[in-house]
């Protein structure tokens, strides 16, 4: 399947059209434009691999849109004795790109869920993690996005994320204020239904340091 139509599909969009990806060189010779749009010399020494560079480099940090939630979350384990209690994987770190922008985002999720029929990897929550962040995002989405993947996956009996994030967008330009975090959450099942479980939540996050 073609990667973009993919993450079109998982924003939601009820139909498109399939956008083609470009060709390396034409990449490489969009990179030269925006030198040259910088106000530097694309053909100066220090220069002349640059957009070789930038275009090895987006194949790393846009890795997102060749993977699926589906690589990371086929592997359920239902030997767990019985253990339907809360699992928390906190302070996930992982590295994005705004949309708006395409300027870095940085920060750390907290991934929490109830196991109903069995427990994933925990590991996967972090690769679950950097599939959705190594696309162009939105924080919200990013946070929605995790939370879809698990309800589908595994469906337990709740979920609950917290993401924490710099946005660069506002460090480096625009409004020009760095150290403001943004937190965002989404919960479902018990977390949603439920104050004293939401709060649980949040003490383990943020409490026991
Ligand atoms: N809701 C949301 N907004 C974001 C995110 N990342 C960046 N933004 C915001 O996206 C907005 C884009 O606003 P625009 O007015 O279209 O663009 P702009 O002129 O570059 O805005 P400024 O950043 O205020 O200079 C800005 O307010 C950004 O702070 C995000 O993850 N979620
Ligand atoms: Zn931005």
């Amino acid at each position: 399947m073609d990667a973009v139509v993919d993450a079109r599909r998982e924003k939601g969009a009820a139909s498109f059209a399939p956008v083609p990806r470009p060709s390396r060189e034409e990449a490489e010779a969009a990179v030269r434009t925006l030198l040259r749009w910088s106000g530097d010399d694309p053909e100066r020494e220090g220069l002349i691999d640059t957009p070789k560079r930038v275009v090895k480099a987006y194949e790393e940090l846009y890795r997102g849109y060749r993977e699926s939630p589906a690589d990371v979350l086929d592997r359920v384990f239902e030997e767990v004795e019985g253990y339907g209690s809360i699992v928390l994987v906190r302070d996930i770190p992982f590295f994005s790109h705004c949309e708006h922008h395409m300027v870095p985002f940085v920060g750390r999720a907290h991934i929490a869920y109830y196991p109903s029929k069995g427990v994933i990897g925990l590991s996967k929550l972090a690769r679950l993690v950097d599939v959705y962040a190594r696309r162009l995002q939105t924080q919200e989405s990013l946070t929605a996005q995790i939370v879809t993947a698990l309800e589908d996956h595994l469906k337990p009996r709740g979920i609950a994320v917290m993401i924490e994030a710099e946005h660069m967008c506002m460090s480096m330009r625009g409004v020009q204020k760095s150290g403001v975090s943004t937190l965002t959450t989404d919960f479902t099942g018990v977390f949603r239904d439920d104050a004293a479980e939401q709060a649980k939540f949040m003490m383990m996050v943020k409490g026991l340091r």
